[in-house]
Parts: structure tokens; C-alpha cells; sequence
């Protein structure tokens, strides 16, 4: 094995998990070059998800440990180094130059990948993810008894992944014994194709199919891949049929996710789907609250329910500020008072507050509804522009400053009662109506996201 390759990969243990190491980075053979280092990968697929993830890391690791900035050069391919002992390359085969590494994908170990910190506990409840978390603490609870699969959909850094994490961890706290298995579905892809490079696919098998719950995140990223969907439904079946649990997560429903079989589309059916929604004001400023809690940050409720207002596009987005604010204060040993905070997160504010402006607004409503935008702001009183009018109003109320006059002059030159009026049958609706709920959380998350 390449020397320095080996050391390379000693430094990432104690970094990546032993799921990502096995899959990306073991499958990797290597050869000191007169550059540098040369990895080759077995595949197209392992080469992007290395180039993207971790070139960059491994870049950094090699440059500590030689001391030099070397390049690392990545290619499909294996490293059979047929060099000569001048170094370059020889037609007849010739002893190596520098020793190839064949790392042959080692057994995988079991492991259960679960983070500690993504707990119920930690998990704030508001009426955007109430069901959700219900539904699995339901599973954690009756595991494969309760709801097989369990599936719960959303936009990003909603909190899925926690949810998940959290049932997992449930799981294995009311019984050690239980194997929670967690993976990215980036993860189950990368193994089976190794699987498939090693022809060791029944090893692959039994090991999922072992499990007591399997919990595979983002499975939109199954879609177009038609071996690992084929696959996945066996593993699915396999595990459906006799009671282990199946959760499951997806950056939208299902159903509407192009290029996933139908048949495994109504498999995700048979069990509980639930949506994740962006939360609601309170539920994003407690949320703050509790993480500046847990991080041991001082933040009064006045700072929290700045950023909540301000930031609406996730929770992930609203915890960056809240470290990124946290970061700075203990650089300055400042308190993190809301000038303070004003002033830290000003361009980050702005960003989230750009996109969200009356006439972006309407012409987003217009774009998502397929009406012309001078349609949207003309009196006509047809039901096809009426619906998508209302919606724009509603949401400029929602999303921006503007008082009621201000948004019906906006929308050409109406009374604010009709504002008032489009607002109040909009909630109305949301509250009764699924279609209604989705295009308004969808559009939420296109002009905040
Ligand atoms: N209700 C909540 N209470 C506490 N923390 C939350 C909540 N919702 C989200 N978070 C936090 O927000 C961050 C992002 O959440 P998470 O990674 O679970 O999102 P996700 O919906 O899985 O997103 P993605 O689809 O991009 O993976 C995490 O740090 C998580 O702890």
C-alpha cells in the first residue's frame, strides 16, 4: 500500500464515519506519482461523490503529512503501475515502482451511525411537524408494529433527519440490543455498486436484511437508478415481510418524484407517510431558543424572534445564523444583543429579505399558477386568476412589512378590505385543504428558500 495513502486514510478515520469511509474512500487504490498522489476509483460514481466530497480534505490531510502542497489526482481505473525503474511506463510488465495498494472493501462491520444529539428531547414540537413526530415516536415505540414504513417528506433542513435520528436512538435506548441501521441513500448506492464491483451482493444482502430497523434518508435520490431501486425493493419486501421497520425520508412526496417505479412508490404507500412543514414563527423562535440553550449561547427572546421573522426558509438556516452569531460574540466578547446581532448577520438578513418583495412575490404566484402577471393585477374576477390573486396577497402579508393598503394598492390599486378578505380565505383554506396547504408551503419555500 502506498505509504502515504495508508497514513492519509489513518488521519480520516478519526474523521468520517466508518459507513463513508467503507463506501467512498477503502474502494480506492492508490499510486505515488512523480506529482503527487493518483487515486483511482472503480467507478464514474465513487470518482463525483470523492472529486465532491473529500478531494478537498484529502488535499489538506497530504499536505500536512509531507509537508508540501502535492496534487491528488483522481481517475476510474485500477492501479496497476506498470512503470519502469525509471518511472516511466514500460511496455512489458515490470516490478513496481511504488507498491500498489488493492484495497479491497473490507467486510462491512455492522454499525449503527445513529448521532447522539438528534433526540425527542432535542426535537422542538410545533404544529409543522406535531404529526411527525408523533408518528415516530409511535415507531420507536412498536417498532415495526406501529407504522411499516414510516415515511416522512418535506423540504430541506426541516428536521427529517433528526426525526430519524431520534427514533433510532429511542429504539436502541429501550433496547441495546436493536440494530438501527442508518444510511444516506448516497450510502446504500455506494455500497451496492462495491457490492456489485466485488461480487459480493448476498453479503450486501444479508446485510441489510439483518436488521431490526432500516432508516435510509433522502430517498429521492433513488430516482433514475434503476438497479439500486430494484434492489431496494427486494431489501424492502425482505424486511416488510417479516415486521423489521422501515423509515424513510424525502425532500418531496413521493408520488411525485419523477423516475422512481411505481411499484416501490406504492410500497412507501402501505405505511404512514407524514409531512414535515416549514414551521410556524413561535416554533422557529423556540427552536432557536433551545439550540442556543443546548450550545450554552446566551440569547434573549428579543434576538430569537428577530431571527425567526427574518428567517423563514429552514431551521438549518436559521441554526448557521444562530452559531455564526454565536462565534462572533465570543470573539469580541460581546453580548449578543440585537444591534449586535443586526450588525453580525446584515448581509445574511438582506439575502432573506431580497427575495422577498411584492412584485417577487406576484411574479413568483404568477409563474407557479402559469397566469400572466398583468392578468394577476387586473380586475378581472375569474376563478383562475382570483385563487392565485388571493394567494399573492396573503403572502405578501405573511412574508413582508407591507400594511394592508400598501399590498392592495400593489395588487392595482384595491381597498384593503380585500386584502383583509384574501387573507383570512386563504388561511381558511390551508386549514381544509391539502392542494391549497402544499402550493402555499411550496411557494413559501420558493421565496424564501
Ligand atoms: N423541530 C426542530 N427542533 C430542533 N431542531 C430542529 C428542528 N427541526 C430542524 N431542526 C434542526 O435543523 C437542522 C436541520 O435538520 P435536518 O437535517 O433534520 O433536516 P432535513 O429535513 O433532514 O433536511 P435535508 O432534507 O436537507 O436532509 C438540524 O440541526 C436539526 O437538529
Amino acid at each position: 500500500m502506498s505509504d502515504l495513502w495508508r497514513r492519509c486514510l489513518e488521519r480520516l478515520e478519526g474523521e468520517l464515519n466508518a459507513e463513508d469511509l467503507h463506501t467512498w474512500l477503502m474502494p480506492l487504490q492508490a499510486r505515488d506519482d512523480t506529482h503527487g498522489l493518483k487515486l483511482f476509483a472503480p467507478n464514474p460514481y465513487t470518482l463525483d461523490t470523492v472529486r465532491e466530497r473529500y478531494l478537498a480534505r484529502i488535499e489538506t490531510v497530504i499536505s500536512q503529512l509531507t509537508g508540501h502542497d502535492l496534487t491528488v489526482r483522481l481517475e476510474v481505473g485500477s492501479s496497476s503501475p506498470r512503470v519502469s525503474p525509471t518511472g516511466k511506463p514500460a511496455a512489458a510488465p515490470a516490478p513496481a515502482k511504488v507498491e500498489p495498494v488493492v484495497a479491497e472493501a473490507p467486510a462491512a462491520t455492522f454499525s449503527h451511525n445513529l448521532d447522539p444529539h438528534y433526540t425527542f428531547e432535542t426535537f422542538v414540537e410545533g404544529k409543522s411537524n406535531q404529526l411527525g413526530k408523533a408518528a415516530a415516536m409511535q415507531v420507536a415505540m412498536n417498532p415495526g408494529r406501529a407504522y411499516n414504513p414510516l415515511l416522512l417528506y418535506g423540504g430541506t433542513g426541516l428536521g427529517k433527519t433528526h426525526l430519524m435520528h431520534a427514533t433510532g436512538n429511542l429504539m436502541r435506548e429501550r433496547n441495546p440490543d436493536f440494530k438501527v441501521l442508518y444510511l444516506r441513500s448516497e450510502q446504500f448506492v455506494g455500497s451496492m455498486i462495491e457490492a456489485l464491483r466485488t461480487k459480493s451482493m448476498d453479503e450486501f444482502k444479508r446485510r441489510f436484511r439483518s436488521v431490526d430497523a432500516l432508516l435510509i434518508d433522502d430517498i429521492q435520490f433513488f430516482a433514475g437508478k434503476d438497479t439500486t431501486q430494484e434492489e431496494f425493493f427486494h431489501t424492502f419486501n425482505a424486511l416488510f415481510e417479516s415486521k423489521q421497520q422501515i423509515i424513510l425520508t424525502c425532500d418531496r412526496y413521493p408520488k411525485e418524484v419523477d423516475k422512481l417505479e411505481p411499484r416501490l412508490k406504492s410500497r412507501l404507500g402501505w405505511g404512514l407517510s407524514v409531512a414535515i412543514e416549514p414551521p410556524d414563527f413561535e416554533t422557529r423562535a423556540a427552536i432557536l431558543l433551545s439550540k442556543a440553550h443546548d450550545k450554552g449561547v446566551a440569547v434573549g427572546e428579543n434576538v430569537a424572534m428577530l431571527l425567526a421573522k427574518r428567517i423563514r426558509s429552514n431551521v438549518r438556516d436559521l441554526e448557521g445564523a444562530l452559531n455564526t452569531l454565536a462565534a462572533r460574540a465570543n470573539f469580541y466578547g460581546k453580548p449578543i444583543t440585537i444591534d449586535f446581532a443586526e450588525e453580525t448577520l446584515r448581509d445574511l438578513l438582506a439575502t432573506h429579505a431580497q427575495a422577498v418583495t411584492v412584485p417577487n412575490i406576484q411574479k413568483t404566484v404568477a409563474d407557479y399558477y402559469q397566469v400572466r402577471l398583468q392578468d394577476l393585477l387586473s380586475k378581472r374576477r375569474v376563478r383562475s386568476l382570483a385563487r392565485p390573486r388571493q394567494i399573492a396577497m396573503a403572502l405578501s402579508k405573511e412574508l413582508t412589512e407591507h400594511s394592508l393598503p400598501e399590498i392592495g394598492e400593489a395588487f392595482g390599486g384595491r381597498d384593503h378590505t380585500t386584502v383583509l378578505h384574501a387573507c383570512r380565505t386563504i388561511k381558511k383554506f390551508c386549514e381544509t385543504d391539502t392542494r391549497m396547504r402544499q402550493d402555499w408551503e411550496q411557494l413559501i419555500r420558493i421565496l424564501t428558500g
